[in-house]
Formats: C-alpha cells, structure tokens, sequence
C-alpha cells in the first residue's frame, strides 16, 4: 500500500496532559477511514493535527512521503458538524467565496471571466449536492441537511484530496443521515477523495468506512489520568463496497460488509 498519509511516532501533548501517544498509522489513497472512540480520547486531535490547527507535540505526518505542510492548503477540506457557512451569503456566493478565496487571496474577489467561471463551477458543485434549486437562498432558509450539503460543496470545490470530517451528521435525523451518507459516498467516488471521519455511530462508521480505527487509552494511572494518552486499539480494513453497486439500498447493504478474513477477529494493536 502507498500511503498517502503517514503519522510516525505521533504524540499530543497539553502541558503534562497527554492526549494521544504514539500513534503510527498510514492512510492509503483513496481510503474512508472512520474514527470512533471514547469522548475525548483524542479523536478531533488527530483530524486538527492533519488541517494543521494542532501541531504534534512529536513525531512528524507526511504527506506523499513529504513533510506535511503546516498550513492548511486547498488539499485539505473539512466539515464539521456544526454548520460552518457563512450566515450573510447565499448559497452560490458561500460556494463561489471558496474559489474566490484561492484565485484572488487578496481581496476574495474575482471580476469578468474569472468570475464567470467560478460561478459556473459553483453552480454544478452545488447541483452535485442537491442544491441546484437553492442557488439564492441564505442559509438561516435551508434545512439542517440542506446545510450540511452546502458545507460539502464548500468543502469540495477547492478540489481536495483529504477530506476531514468531525461528526458531519451529528446534528441531523436518522433519515437525512442515510441521504447524506449516499451523498458522501457518491463525492467520495467521483472526486477520488480520501477521507478522514470522527463519528460517534458505530453503524456508520462501518456502513461509510472503508477502515475503521478504534482509539483510546491502553493504560490507565488512576493517580494520574493525565499521563497516558489514547492509542490506536482496532485497525480493521473493511471489504470495499463493489463500484457497480447502486446508491439505492447501500443503507441497506452496509451491515453486510465484513471485516477482511484475517481480521474478523480483531485483536488489540500491539503497543
Ligand atoms: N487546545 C487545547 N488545550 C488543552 N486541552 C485540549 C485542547 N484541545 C483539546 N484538548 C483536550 O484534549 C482531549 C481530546 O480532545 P478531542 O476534542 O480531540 O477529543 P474527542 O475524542 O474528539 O472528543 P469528543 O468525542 O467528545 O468530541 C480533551 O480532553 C480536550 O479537553
């Protein structure tokens, strides 16, 4: 496997709380690697440290074999679980801010072609989400799915190869989660995204994920709690979803995917 990512000999550290210890992990391209734990085992730590808001303590994270770039760049994309657009623009102008962000980090304004352009790209991101009929709209009028698809087409039209996601349907009822989770499946596919994902549901973790990894802590000081940080303690690769099969009934289908043979029985990860 060539990983896209690698943590090598990660640590987070807060004063002489430790949150996450030595965590190794390489994330193939390509990949949806669903994050489940305890709260506050470290899970949005370890999404922070590849946006770069959270610099590991030690240990480095490469990208493609190279140092991850400390700043956040267009390669990098995330939604979270709150919505994250921006109140005061529309639809199409929160899609269009992203590119206008990129071409124009100036003065976040593009004029004539350019701006022709990115409105057209904006407008097919925001058809690709569901919201080709909500091109005007503000976002205190969209429904919390509608918002959240807004917050993906935000997300994507920097055009990124990770994708982070923190809890992204926390926030939405059981069926919105399944139309979202077709959506994300769908981007997924066609944007050839590798994806990053905190959830507290273990069901669609495994529905959604290609990989699931379990994090918590191994070791426990009751004196001190602070001192040992959370660990990978499951790394399970699922079979992948077969290309040809349709969106339709994929809810359906998820409880069927196993983990591969030799891991279906998973041990603990050896520390
Ligand atoms: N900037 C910070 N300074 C000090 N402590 C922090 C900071 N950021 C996070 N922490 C602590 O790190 C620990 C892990 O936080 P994190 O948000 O990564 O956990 P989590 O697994 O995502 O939790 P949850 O599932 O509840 O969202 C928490 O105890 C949190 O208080």
């Amino acid at each position: 496997m060539t990983a896209l990512l690698s943590f090598r000999d990660i640590w987070v550290e807060f004063g002489d709380r430790i949150i996450l210890e030595k965590i190794n992990l390489d994330i193939a391209e390509k990949s949806i690697v669903s994050i489940v734990g305890p709260s506050g085992a470290g899970k949005s730590s370890l999404l922070r440290l590849v946006l770069g808001q959270q610099a590991p303590s030690r240990g480095r994270i490469l990208l493609d074999g190279a140092p991850l770039a400390s700043e956040c760049g267009p390669d990098r994309g995330v939604v979270f679980q709150r919505y994250s657009v921006f109140p005061h623009l529309t639809a199409l102008q929160n899609t269009m801010f992203g590119i206008e962000c990129a071409k124009a980090p100036l003065t976040a304004r593009l004029f004539g072609s350019a701006r022709r352009a990115a409105r057209e790209e904006a407008v097919a991101m925001l058809e690709a989400v569901g919201l080709g009929h909500s091109l005007d709209q503000y976002p205190a009028e969209l429904s919390g799915g509608m918002q959240q698809r807004l917050a993906f087409a935000q997300a994507l039209i920097k055009r990124p190869r990770i994708l982070l996601l923190d809890e992204p349907f926390g926030a939405l009822d059981p069926g919105i989660r399944a139309d979202m989770h077709a959506l994300v499946r769908r981007l997924w596919r066609e944007h050839g995204l590798t994806i990053m994902m905190v959830t507290h549901d273990l069901r669609e973790a495994f529905s959604l994920g290609t990989r699931v990894l379990a994090i918590d802590k191994v070791r426990h000081d009751p004196h001190a709690p602070h001192r040992f940080g959370a660990k990978v303690v499951y790394d399970l690769p699922l079979r992948q979803r077969d290309e040809s099969e349709g969106l339709e009934g994929a809810e359906d289908a998820a409880p069927e995917k196993e983990p591969v043979p030799d891991q279906a029985h998973p041990q603990a990860v050896a520390h």
